[in-house]
């Protein structure tokens, strides 16, 4: 049986969860998918670079750490100070990048994911930022050197939107798309339109492990800006820049103004769309450019979307094929972004496998 060696950079909530789900759905992995795989380095910002040619005992390593104790001292293993240092140095077949970069920010991430790929391993990533700002790049890269690059938690977590793009819909010509993608934002619009007031609608997604880091990438739509541009690179094959993005986010959204929208049937929604502009007649224009937008819209209750409540998301698809699509699931959780990652997982696993 193939045996694959995964390393995982980024040992919080979901490196962890993966870990944890290479290890419970190990005889799923075996029968599925024809591999054996184990978990031979994981890396956290402060307790660097942890490598154990073996595989890690997973239950063993996770009590080691609930137990608060450093990464260099867990015994038998090879320490470097920092991740690149450790992957540069160790061999593995496939990387989950799965560190906490903001929205925002495409470091430390795609320096990580650039040194996997450029040696030729497999990447399997949850980090939005570097997905954001070089998902074309990294994918250009990753055929390059014949390997897999999947990013399918970034968008709607373990709700499939990215392979349902990529595999699902191959070959379709998308002509735009309108969705809620931000779990965090839908909570808070939703909790404020049963009378809950912003802060603690903000306190419970913090509670439940949807929001990011810092809260303000999720209400003020960064984090959907995020989204939206790494949706341009699969949808369109399209770079755009988190300029190119009309953005207004919900934290001027007044709870008067959730009530006034419910008394005229409708739900204040914080949307995402994407349509294709009107084409340059100039020989050099190489796209046709796309308008995108993030910004609360007062959807009439007749619009599916506006019943798109708490932390589901939610994404509808136009192309020349299938008309119109919808995908609706859980939009964030530690959960949920794992389950994403272990799918990415179980893809690069399959075509490597023994079937
Ligand atoms: N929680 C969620 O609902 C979702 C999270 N994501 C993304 O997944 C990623 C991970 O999220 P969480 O596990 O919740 O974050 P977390 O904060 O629980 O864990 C992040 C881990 O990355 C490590 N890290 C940071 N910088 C590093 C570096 N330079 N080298 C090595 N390790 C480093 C930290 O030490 C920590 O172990 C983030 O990019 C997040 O945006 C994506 C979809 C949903
Ligand atoms: N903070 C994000 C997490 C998933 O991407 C959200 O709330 O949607």
């Amino acid at each position: 049986m193939k045996h694959i060696r995964l390393s995982i950079v980024g040992f919080g909530t979901v490196g962890r969860w993966l870990a944890d789900a290479v290890y419970r759905r190990g005889t799923w992995l075996e029968r599925e998918c024809g591999v054996k795989v184990s978990v031979v380095s994981v890396a956290t910002r402060r307790g660097g670079f942890i490598h154990c040619d073996a595989g890690f005992d997973i239950p063993n390593l996770l009590n080691y750490l609930v137990a608060g104790k450093a990464l260099a001292d867990y015994p038998g293993v090879q320490w470097w100070e920092n991740a690149l240092e450790g992957l540069a140095a160790t061999e593995y077949d496939v990387l989950a990048e799965t560190s906490n970069t903001n929205p925002r920010d495409p470091e430390p991430a795609l320096s990580h994911i650039r040194v996997a790929l450029e040696r030729g391993t497999h990447v399997i990533t949850s980090s939005k930022g570097a997905c954001a700002a070089a998902a074309l790049e990294l994918t250009a890269l990753a055929k390059k050197r014949g390997v897999h690059f999947r990013m399918e938690s970034t968008v709607m977590s373990g709700t499939p939107v990215l392979s349902t793009l990529q595999e699902g819909l191959a070959g379709t010509r998308v002509i735009g798309f309108r969705g809620i993608l931000n779990g965090t934002a839908n909570h808070i619009l939703s909790k404020m339109a049963d009378g809950l007031d912003y802060s603690s609608a903000l306190a419970d997604a913090k509670y439940y492990g949807y929001a990011e880091p810092d809260p303000t990438d999720d209400v003020e739509g960064y984090d959907i800006v995020a989204k939206v541009r790494i949706l341009t690179a699969v949808a369109f094959g399209q770079t755009v820049s988190a300029d190119q993005v009309i953005l207004r986010g919900i934290t001027e959204i007044t709870q008067n103004e959730v009530q006034q929208a419910a008394q005229n049937k409708c739900r204040i929604k914080l949307l995402a769309s994407v349509q294709l502009g009107q084409k340059s007649n100039s020989p050099e224009a190489r796209h046709i450019p796309l308008e995108c937008r993030v910004e609360p819209v007062a959807l009439p209750l007749t619009d599916p979307l506006s019943r798109i409540d708490g932390v589901m998301n939610a994404l509808t698809v136009k192309s020349d094929t299938v008309s119109e699509i919808t995908i609706i699931g859980p939009g964030a959780g530690p959960e949920q972004a794992g389950q994403g990652i272990f799918t990415d997982l179980a893809t690069v696993a399959r075509s490597l496998g023994a079937f």
